[in-house]
C-alpha cells in the first residue's frame, strides 16, 4: 500500500458567534490517497464547508493535524505557505462569482501562472492554450469572458484554473450542482478522465448521493461535524449504518 497523500487527524473547531459556541467539526480523521475520490454528504449545517476552508487554510481549526504527503500542512505559513497552497485547490458551486466579469478568460488562466511563477511570461500563452485544452475547451476561449460562455464551459475553466498549479487535490464543493443533467455528466467524465491521467485525488461535496455516487470511490458521511459513517461508496449506498446515512438514501430516489 503507498502512503497516503492526505491524512487527516481528530480536526475540531468550534464557532464562537455572539456569545454561543456552535461546532463545526468534532473527531474529523480521513486519509486520501492519490487518484482517490471521496464524497462529502450530509446534511445542511453538517461541516462540510467546514472541512474544506480547513484544509484549504482558509480557516484554522482548533484541534487536529493535516500531512500532505507525510508534511505538516498546518505548520505551514508565510512564504512557505505561499509557495505550495498551489497544492490544494478548490472548484465552488458559482464559477461567476469565482472570477472577474471584466477579465478574459485567458488572463484568468493566465494569473496562477504568474502569482506562483510556474512559467515565464513568455511561456503563458501556451500554457493557457494547454490548460484549455485539457478541460475540452478551444484555445480560443482565451480571448473570452467568463459571462460570454455556457455554464458547463464556465465550470471547465474553473476546472483549468485549478489545474493550473499542478495540484495534488482538489476540492470540489458543490461543483456540478448547479449544471443540467447532460451537461453535469460530462463535467463528471472529464473529471474522471483527468484522475485517470494525472492522478489527481479529489474531495466531492455534495448534496445529491446520486451525483456524489458516480465520482465517488468512498463516501464520508457527516452529522453536526462529526464522520458517522465512511466506506466504499457502494457500499454505504447500499447498506447505510448511521441514521444520517439512511435517511440520505432515503431522500434519493434515482439511485437504483
Ligand atoms: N463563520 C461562522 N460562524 C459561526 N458559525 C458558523 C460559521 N460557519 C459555519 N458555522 C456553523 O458551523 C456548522 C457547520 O457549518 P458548515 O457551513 O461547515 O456546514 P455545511 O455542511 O457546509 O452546510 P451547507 O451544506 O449548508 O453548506 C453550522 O452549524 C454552521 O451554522
Amino acid at each position: 500500500m503507498t502512503a497516503p497523500l492526505l491524512s487527516v487527524r481528530d480536526l475540531g473547531k468550534t464557532y464562537r458567534a455572539r456569545g454561543r459556541q456552535v461546532v463545526g467539526l468534532e473527531g474529523v480523521s480521513f486519509d486520501l490517497r492519490s487518484g482517490e475520490t471521496l464524497g462529502l454528504v450530509g446534511p445542511s449545517g453538517s461541516g462540510k464547508s467546514t472541512l474544506a476552508k480547513v484544509l484549504m487554510r482558509l480557516t484554522e481549526p482548533d484541534t487536529g493535524s493535516i500531512a500532505l504527503d507525510g508534511d505538516d500542512w498546518l505548520a505551514l505559513s508565510g512564504g512557505a505557505l505561499r509557495t505550495r497552497r498551489g497544492e490544494m485547490q478548490m472548484v465552488f458551486q458559482d464559477p461567476l462569482a469565482a472570477f472577474n466579469p471584466r477579465a478574459t478568460i485567458g488572463s484568468a488562466l493566465a494569473d496562477p501562472l504568474r502569482i506562483h511563477r510556474i512559467v515565464p511570461k513568455a511561456e503563458r500563452a501556451e500554457r493557457v492554450a494547454h490548460l484549455l485544452e485539457r478541460v475540452g475547451l478551444p484555445a480560443d476561449f482565451a480571448r473570452r469572458r467568463i459571462h460570454q460562455v455556457s455554464g458547463g464551459q464556465r465550470q471547465r475553466v474553473a476546472i483549468a484554473r485549478a489545474l493550473a498549479t499542478s495540484p495534488r487535490l482538489i476540492v470540489l464543493d458543490e461543483a456540478v450542482s448547479a449544471l443540467d443533467v447532460s451537461v453535469r455528466s460530462r463535467i463528471l467524465e472529464l473529471l474522471a478522465d483527468l484522475q485517470a491521467r494525472e492522478g489527481l485525488a479529489y474531495i466531492f461535496v455534495g448534496h445529491d448521493l446520486a451525483v456524489v455516487r458516480v465520482i465517488s470511490h468512498r463516501v464520508a458521511v457527516m452529522e453536526k461535524g462529526r464522520i458517522v459513517e465512511t466506506g466504499p461508496v457502494t457500499q454505504v449506498v447500499a447498506d447505510p449504518q448511521s441514521e444520517t446515512g439512511k435517511a440520505l438514501v432515503a431522500a434519493t430516489p434515482r439511485l437504483y
